[in-house]
């Protein structure tokens, strides 16, 4: 019997196909509001405990229990279009769900695209069809939303920015969010709670407790596990979908600094302000091995 706070919960939940386990002995439990990311090597089993807990696959020992009625919203690893076919942003949200217009207009106004409504998605940048496929994913104001590696194709600074939208939509919709992530550090900072796989849960808890553990430093390696303890990125400014910058007072500027400065630091193309406490002096960017971009 799933438990009345949790939205999906998982108990010793495992997947095996053709002979293989692909994950075993998994628990699990999103709550609302609650934002829990699953990390790992390549191949772990994160896709596959996605889909578990979405419904997708049955496992195939142990349960995995859904709230009654459950609205869901899935960004997916990989979506398979026909990308030689001209699809429009406004379309492409309408593949998968029957959306009514106003439906679409509050979507991509809640991820900042709402002046590509028509764009052809094909010649979207990375971030703004990260952007798309959040769209389409709360279009029905989901009360779970399961993002497989919502920032693939995006550069730093434009994570930090899908980040801070995701922690936004969290914020509105009140749902709670099972993320899938490589990016590490940038991950950390927004969780609640991380799990940490490899073909079964290595490690779990508060994003520090994790950092920490011997069990995540023998997996990740030890500078990795140094630069996420000493990740801590203070947001004082809002990257905007069109390259302009909200700051702490609210007022809108060409830049982090205020100016137009346009001065990389350490390799991030971040522009003119103090990351010194964010650790990455020490270790910039540290991710994980990840796919490419899949939807060009
Ligand atoms: N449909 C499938 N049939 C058989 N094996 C599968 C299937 N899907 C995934 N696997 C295998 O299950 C294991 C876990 O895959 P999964 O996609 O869950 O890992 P992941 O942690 O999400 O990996 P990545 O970070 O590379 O996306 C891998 O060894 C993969 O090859």
């Amino acid at each position: 019997m799933i438990s009345s706070s949790s939205l999906v919960s998982l108990a010793g939940a495992g997947m095996q196909r053709a002979g293989r386990w692909l994950v075993r002995g998994v628990d699990l439990d999103v709550r609302p509001r609650e934002i829990v990311t699953l990390i790992g090597p390549n191949g772990s089993g994160k896709s596959t405990t996605a889909k578990l807990a979405l419904g997708i696959w049955t496992p195939s020992e142990g349960t995995a229990q859904r709230a009654a009625d459950l609205r869901v919203g899935y960004v997916p690893q990989k979506v398979s279009v026909d990308w030689t076919m001209p699809l429009t942003v406004q379309r492409f949200m309408q593949l998968t769900n029957r959306l009514t217009p106003d439906e679409i207009s509050a979507a991509i106004e809640s991820t900042g695209i709402s002046h590509l409504r028509h764009a052809e998605v094909r010649e979207l940048s990375g971030g703004e069809f990260q952007r798309a496929m959040l769209a389409r994913a709360i279009a029905r104001k989901p009360q779970l939303l399961v993002l497989d590696e919502p920032v693939q194709g995006v550069d730093f600074s434009g994570e930090i920015a899908l980040y801070e939208l995701i922690v936004t939509i969290r914020d509105r919709l009140g749902c709670g969010i099972l993320l899938i992530s490589h990016d590490l550090h940038v991950v950390m900072a927004a969780t609640d709670r991380v799990i940490c796989l490899n073909g079964h849960i290595c490690c779990q808890g508060a994003p520090s407790v994790v950092a920490a553990s011997d069990e995540y430093r023998r997996l990740f390696g030890e500078r990795t596990a140094d630069a996420l303890a000493l990740y801590r990125h203070h947001h004082d400014h809002t990257h905007l979908p069109d390259g302009r910058v909200r700051q702490a007072d609210g007022s809108v500027t060409a830049s982090c600094d205020g100016g137009d400065s346009t001065r990389d630091h350490a390799g991030h193309g971040h522009r003119g302000h103090d990351h010194a406490d964010h650790g990455d002096a020490a270790e910039p960017h540290v991710t994980a091995p990840r796919p490419e971009k899949t939807h060009a």
